[in-house]
């Protein structure tokens, strides 16, 4: 197994887990491996700040993924709270809108100035969910046209309130970047290594075809945190991103 880790900082793992010790044990088995950790709903709602602030203690870098979508007020004023957690990067969902994400940067801004030694994180906007396939998207949902260009109209709303990227499939990672520009982050779930189970998502493609596609993180949970052994299953998805980078 080689290890090189030149991806590794491209590799954001999904701790989606009951409690603060599931997380702990993969974590210690991940050691060494400088990626990037995403709490999401399930580990925040049971582990809350604490567990955020010890893993910036920790040194890693972290996304919260909270995925806010209320009235620009609340939005707001969770921003400020996040932003002070010390996050790197958080994300509402650009179905709120302009207003909305606006407001989003607008409290991460306001927790800046008044805390000493924060940095603004990057702010993103989760677009049409990985697990949305073309006919949820039409018949269930009921917004017309084709899923990528869906996306791509969410994109260009995160753009317009100021955004730093969005969530999307690796299959429009190529489009957003041609539509918003090289420099608006793209952030990528639904990857599956060859052979693993797709589960709950749609549209999905290999670690390193995602990184061929041009995406900037790919996020990946089961096919690490289920494996047999996590640690392995990490180290074969950064060498097959470190082929492509
Ligand atoms: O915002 C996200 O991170 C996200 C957006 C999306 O469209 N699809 C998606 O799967 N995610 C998250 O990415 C992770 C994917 O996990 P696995 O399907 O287990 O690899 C989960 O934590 C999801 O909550």
């Amino acid at each position: 197994m080689s290890l090189d880790l030149k991806a590794a900082s491209r590799l954001m793992v999904a701790l989606d887990f009951k409690t603060a010790g599931d997380a702990r044990t993969l974590i210690q088995r991940l050691e060494g491996i400088p990626c990037y950790m995403k709490v999401g709903m399930q580990l925040y709602y049971a582990a809350g700040p604490d567990f955020v602030r010890e893993l910036k203690d920790k040194g890693y870098s972290v996304f919260l993924d909270l995925k806010m979508h209320d009235i620009p007020n609340t939005v707001k004023g969770g921003a400020d709270s996040i932003t002070r957690l010390g996050v790197d990067m958080f994300n509402v969902h650009a179905a709120g809108g302009v207003k909305m994400m606006q407001a989003a940067y607008e409290g991460a801004a306001d927790a800046v100035q008044e805390v000493s030694g924060l940095s603004l994180p990057q702010i993103i906007a989760v677009t049409q969910l990985t697990s949305t396939d073309q006919a949820t998207l039409n018949n269930e949902i009921g917004i017309a046209g084709s899923v990528e260009q869906a996306v791509l109209n969410y994109a260009a709303l995160a753009k317009q309130a100021g955004l730093q990227g969005v969530v999307a499939s690796p299959l429009e990672a190529q489009a957003i970047k041609a539509v918003c520009g090289a420099g608006f982050a793209t952030v990528t779930p639904g990857i599956r290594p060859a052979g693993s189970e797709a589960g709950d998502q749609s549209r999905t493609l290999t670690p390193g075809q995602a990184i061929q596609q041009g995406t900037d993180y790919i996020v990946v949970g089961r096919p690490i945190t289920a494996a047999a052994d996590p640690r392995e299953a990490a180290l074969h998805i950064i060498e097959e991103m470190n082929e492509h980078v």
